[in-house]
């Protein structure tokens, strides 16, 4: 029952109102053209008094507070922030994290803690909303990177989608395009929030193919970078790949060596059509066919230098039965691959992955 309009569209920063309720509106809105959000509020409350609507709630991308003015003079355009904190295990992390935040005016909307069993280390994961003005970006970080330094933090990210760069990426591919294709689809739907720098891969497209009028249209260049068992040309895609956050193989199907991890430096997230720890190497779907198992599945996990041993990020699994045959069991792989890697990447990007031990995750 959401109508979407556009109360006023000028340059500058967007504040953002979504009423809900019954006859509801998102109005998009220029934080010089709230008055004009306000006066549709008094005229919406105005009605809802009179029963029009009883649960019309006042929420915003930009978030406000009950029993705050909705005088646009006094509220502030608060914005959504995500910190994640890894160290070892004492009292008093999460009221020191929560107090970093409320003492800057910031309001925890999320807040996940894990401290396993046996193991003396604590995880959390904030999502809270602030005002920029009262808590600058630079001095956020210093705020955290203090609390990092009191607990000898092995792991403190802060990110504030609508301040910081997107995450840059290189996505790899050899023959088989439909996971590149579903990364640049949700890429395209904003679902996927990263800069794709290029797409390398040891094989050749035709121009007039829809993966390459994609690139084309949206300006994203493809490497064709062929490979052979004695060269692997790593050297030529570390060049290609050196100004990225993270590296996507969609299907990427040549071992990359440790000389090549370590000179990466950075994150490498597989996507593999199996599930994982079973049916490691090449042709996963085809082992499971012939091991005549009843249920499929894929799984997105960091590359180590040893092959589909990393920590596993994402997995999803489907049924097959005896009715399934190869082509089936390729297929259904395929769908399942496609959402466990685009679920991964978008789990990464929003800091719900962590490193837990030597071999094992956290996602939030
Ligand atoms: N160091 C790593 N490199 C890669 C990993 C990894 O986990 N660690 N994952 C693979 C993807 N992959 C399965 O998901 C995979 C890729 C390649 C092979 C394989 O047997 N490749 C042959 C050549 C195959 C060909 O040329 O068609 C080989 O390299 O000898 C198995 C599984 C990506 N890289």
């Amino acid at each position: 029952n959401k109508k979407v309009v556009k109360v006023g569209q000028k340059k500058g920063k967007y504040s953002g109102g979504i009423l809900s309720g019954t006859g509801t509106v998102i109005g998009l809105v220029e934080a010089e053209s709230e008055r004009m959000m306000m006066m549709m509020m008094r005229r919406i409350s105005e009605r809802a008094a009179t029963g029009f609507s009883k649960n019309l709630i006042l929420r915003s991308s930009a978030s406000r507070f009950h029993g705050e003015s909705l005088d646009s003079s006094v509220s502030p355009v608060l914005i959504p922030g995500v910190h994640v904190f890894h160290c070892q295990d004492a009292v008093g992390i999460v009221a020191k994290l929560s107090d970093c935040i409320a003492a800057k005016g910031g309001n925890i909307l999320g807040y996940d803690v894990f401290v396993p069993e046996n193991n003396n280390v604590f995880y959390s994961r904030s999502e809270f909303i602030f005002d920029p003005v009262k808590w600058p970006r630079q001095q956020m970080s210093e705020d955290f990177q203090a609390i990092a330094q009191r607990y000898g933090a092995m792991n403190s990210v802060v990110r504030v989608p609508s301040i910081d760069p997107k995450y840059k990426i290189a996505l790899l591919l050899s023959k088989q395009d439909h996971c590149l294709v579903e990364m640049l689809h949700r890429w395209q739907d904003g679902k996927l929030p990263v800069d794709i720098t290029c797409v390398i891969s040891n094989h050749e497209r035709a121009s007039n193919t829809h993966v390459m009028r994609f690139l084309e249209r949206h300006g994203i260049p493809y490497h064709y970078v062929a490979t052979t068992k004695d060269n692997k040309r790593e050297d030529e895609i570390l060049e290609l790949v050196k100004d990225t956050d993270f590296l996507v193989l969609a299907r990427y199907m040549q071992i990359l060596s440790g000389k090549f991890l370590k000179g990466y430096g950075n994150d490498v997230i597989n996507i593999h059509h199996g599930l994982l720890p079973s049916f490691k190497g090449g042709y996963p779907a085809k082992q499971a066919f012939d091991a005549g198992v009843k249920l499929i599945g894929a799984t997105s996990h960091f590359v180590t230098e040893e092959l589909d041993a990393g920590p596993i990020i994402e997995q999803m699994v489907e049924n097959v039965s005896h009715r399934d045959n190869l082509r089936s069991f390729v297929q259904k792989s395929e769908d399942l691959e496609k959402k466990c890697l685009t679920k991964a990447i978008k789990s990464y990007c929003e800091l719900r992955v962590l490193p837990y031990g030597t071999n094992k995750t956290v996602v939030f």
